[in-house]
Order: C-alpha cells, then sequence, then structure tokens
C-alpha cells in the first residue's frame, strides 16, 4: 500500500492533536484513503523539549530540513503568528505539497494569496481548523454556497472567552483564574490577549466574511471588543436579570457593504446563545434558500481541533478540497440586507442616567440598570453623555425576571 507522508509544523495542543489523531487512526485512514498514512517530520521551536514522538520521526527546528525530504505530500502548519509560517506554506505549496492550516490570524490577512499560490500549483489548501475548532462551519459553508446566497452569519467563535465567562458566572472564578483554566486547558493562543481582546473571534470572522461574501470588511471599520471590560458584578447582575454575557460575533450584507461586529452582547434564556457554555461555539448561518442553520460544537483544544483538520487530510488527499468559492458581491444582495433599526439594550450605570432629549424608549428601569430600546447612533450619543456606563445589545426575547 503506497502512503501520505505528511509533516507537522508545531507540536502544541494542536501539533500534538494531529501527531496524535494520525497514529491512533491509522487503520481507519488506510480504509478511508486507501494509503497509509505517516508522519515524516515535525517542526519545533526548540529541539530540546521532551516529546513523545517516534524516533523514526524527523524533529528538527530547520524547515528547510523538511523540504529536502524526499518525499512529502501534506503540511500541517500548527505554529502561531503570520510569519514565519505565511513563508513556509508558499515555500511547501511551491514544492506541491497540499497544506493544512489552523492558523486563523495568518489565514485571515493571506488565505487568498496561499489560494491562489496552490492553484498555481496544483495543490489544495485546507483550513477547517481556522474558525470554530471542531465545528465544520467551512465545510458547512462551502456546501450551501453552490447555490445558497449567505445573508448572514453570527456566532460564539471564541472558545477561550465562552469558557471564561461560563466559569465566572457558575463556578464564581476570577477572569484571571479562569483565564489561567482555559491556558491549561488548551484553549487560548499563546498570547491569550487574542481571544480576551476579541481579535481572534475577528480573525475567524474575516475568513467567513471572504468565504461568504467574496471579500472582507476594511478591518478598521469593524467595531472589535472583548470581554476584559466585563465585571463579575456586571455577570451577576445580568444573571438576576435572565440574561448571559457572550462574546458575539456577526457579519452580513447591508446594501451591498459587508458590516461585521465582534462585541459583549446580552442573550436572553429563549436565544439559542443562552445555553452555549464553556468551551464551545455556536455559529448560525443565514442563507437566502435554506433559512437558518446552527452548528455548534467545541471550539478549541487538542482533539476537536485536531478532528478538523483530518478531515482536511481526507479531503486534500481525496482531491475534492474546499477551495473557497469567492462569489462576487452582486446586485440584488441590498434588498435581503436587514435593517437593524432599533435594538435592545441594557444600559449598566453606576451613577445617575442621563437619557433626556436622544430617542430613546425605556422599557424598564431599575436602580442601575435601564432596558431601552434604541438604534446604534442614538446609543452612541448616549455613550458620550454617560462617561461611566455600559451599554450592551440584548438578543432574544426579553422578560425581566427580578431587580437587582
Ligand atoms: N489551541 C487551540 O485550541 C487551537 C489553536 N489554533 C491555532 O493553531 C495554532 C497552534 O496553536 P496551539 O497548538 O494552541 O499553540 P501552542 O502554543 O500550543 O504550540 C505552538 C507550537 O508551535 C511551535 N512553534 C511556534 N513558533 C514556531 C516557529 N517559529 N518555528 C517552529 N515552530 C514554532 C512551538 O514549538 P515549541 O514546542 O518548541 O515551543 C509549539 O510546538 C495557532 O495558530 C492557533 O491559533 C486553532 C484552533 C484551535
Ligand atoms: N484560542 C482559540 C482556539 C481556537 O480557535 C479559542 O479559544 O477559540
Amino acid at each position: 500500500m503506497s502512503s501520505i507522508r505528511v509533516a507537522i509544523l508545531g507540536f502544541g495542543t494542536v501539533g500534538e492533536g494531529v501527531y496524535k489523531t494520525i497514529n491512533s487512526h491509522k487503520e481507519k485512514l488506510s480504509k478511508v484513503l486507501g494509503k497509509r498514512v505517516e508522519v515524516a517530520a515535525v517542526l519545533v521551536k526548540s529541539k530540546n523539549k521532551n516529546r513523545e514522538i517516534d524516533n523514526r520521526v524527523l524533529v528538527t527546528d530547520d524547515f528547510e530540513e523538511i523540504l529536502n525530504l524526499e518525499k512529502l505530500d501534506v503540511v500541517v502548519e500548527a505554529i502561531v503568528g503570520q510569519e514565519p509560517a505565511l513563508t513556509y506554506l508558499q515555500k511547501a505549496i511551491q514544492k506541491e505539497c497540499h497544506i493544512i492550516t489552523a492558523n486563523k490570524e495568518m489565514f485571515a490577512v493571506h488565505g487568498s494569496e496561499l489560494q491562489k499560490l496552490a492553484k498555481e500549483n496544483g495543490v489544495s489548501v485546507g483550513f477547517e481548523a481556522t474558525v470554530a475548532g471542531g465545528v465544520p462551519v467551512i465545510q458547512t459553508l462551502q456546501q450551501l454556497l453552490n447555490i445558497n446566497q449567505i445573508k448572514k452569519i453570527e456566532g460564539i467563535l471564541n472558545g477561550t472567552s465562552n469558557y471564561i465567562l461560563s466559569e465566572m458566572r457558575t463556578n464564581d472564578l476570577s477572569f484571571s483564574a479562569a483565564l489561567q483554566a482555559a491556558q491549561e486547558k488548551g484553549y487560548a493562543e499563546a498570547d491569550p490577549t487574542n481571544d480576551v481582546e476579541g481579535y481572534d473571534a475577528f480573525y475567524k470572522l474575516m475568513i467567513l466574511s471572504e468565504i461568504a461574501f467574496g471579500g472582507k470588511p476594511e478591518w478598521a471599520m469593524v467595531p472589535r471588543e472583548g470581554i476584559t471590560g466585563i465585571t463579575e458584578e456586571q455577570i451577576k447582575g445580568a444573571e438576576k436579570l435572565g440574561l448571559r454575557f457572550k462574546l458575539i460575533a456577526s457579519i452580513q450584507l447591508v446594501n451591498g457593504t459587508i458590516i461585521g461586529s465582534v462585541r459583549p452582547t446580552l442573550v436572553t434564556e429563549t436565544h439559542p446563545l443562552f445555553n452555549i457554555e464553556g468551551v464551545e461555539n455556536s455559529v448560525s448561518i443565514e442563507g437566502d434558500i435554506v433559512g437558518r442553520i446552527t452548528l455548534q460544537g467545541p471550539g478549541a483544544g487538542m482533539l476537536p481541533t485536531a478532528s478538523a483538520v483530518i478531515e482536511d487530510l481526507i479531503h486534500v488527499v481525496r482531491g475534492n478540497q474546499n477551495t473557497v468559492t469567492l462569489c462576487p458581491l452582486s446586485n440584488g444582495e441590498d434588498e435581503r440586507a436587514e435593517d437593524k433599526g432599533n435594538q435592545n439594550w441594557l444600559m449598566i450605570h453606576p451613577g445617575e442616567a442621563q437619557l433626556t432629549s436622544v430617542p430613546v424608549s425605556v422599557v424598564t428601569q431599575t436602580d442601575n440598570h435601564v432596558y431601552l430600546k434604541a438604534d446604534e447612533p442614538t446609543i452612541s450619543t448616549l455613550r458620550k453623555r454617560n462617561h461611566q456606563a455600559s451599554f450592551f445589545e440584548v438578543l432574544g426575547e426579553f422578560q425581566l425576571k427580578k431587580s437587582v
């Protein structure tokens, strides 16, 4: 039986998970592919760390050694940041290897150019693991894109921040204790700023935007806010009102323009994201024919992410890999755009709320919470007038449970 030789770049949470899964599923992979899959080499930063790697596998800190291997079919990239990951993948493509990446920061910026290069060299690019860990969002979108026009994508795309918010609420952990636990479980990025300040969800959103809408919005125009500003008191106060904080990423076409945001949002019990807890991610995709599809599952961690990489491995080897179909923005999509108009908001204010002479409708009010309906420009005005207050959009049907 012939073999597929794979190099894994990075042997952290993801790289090690891929290595272990290839070994634990050798027989199944052989059956599915009709070829043996073997790990030929592993690239790491520091060669001196103790690792459980078979001594027949080349372990190196020099990528050129990997490129010089006599036979190499697939390069799986699971290192951190844009460089040297991009350069390594370009070289791998030029050597006519299929590539698979989990690196969303690199792929959000350079995904299209890598795909172009891959096409020119007759190889495929797998990137399922860049978005939502083990949840097959990319494959699903590509299936839908055969005929549906995507209208909107919304969901929880960062496992670490969802885990932190859940732990703070249910187990009374402090922010830093919850973050530490997420790091120990392998959910958080090497620099967890990416997780807790919303960059990680932002990169994932940009990858989804390119698939769904054939382009990305101007990055500077996408509001991005993480979870570091949310206090334990705010989480508890919201819970008493029957609300939960979630870091929600959303992207849609509005009048021909791609509009996106990443920000902490409150959801009510009736909202589908209310019960998405811990490291779970959930992505809801709205297509013009199918309506709304929601996918849910583990958004980070060793085996869920390895699962996404291995599914890509099967696709690239079979040659039916998902090259993103860029669908240029066309006329007509505007008609389907959603006019956001008035939204529901919770204003949390330590001092007196200044709400006069702005078009808001106050639904209910307690000592330091105001539940109101207003549009985004009005909320901007209110933010300027109420420096100490925080404003969070509320999704789902709101029913005030108790006063706080
Ligand atoms: N953790 C997760 O749940 C998920 C992570 N991802 C993405 O996958 C990638 C890897 O994440 P993760 O495994 O968590 O990261 P880790 O920090 O756990 O591991 C990174 C690995 O990459 C190696 N490495 C880093 N820089 C270089 C370099 N310049 N040259 C060679 N090797 C290098 C490190 O080597 P050494 O061991 O010697 O330090 C380490 O083995 C990231 O891009 C991340 O965003 C995607 C989905 C889920
Ligand atoms: N750090 C990321 C890992 C997966 O993409 C997350 O927490 O979601």
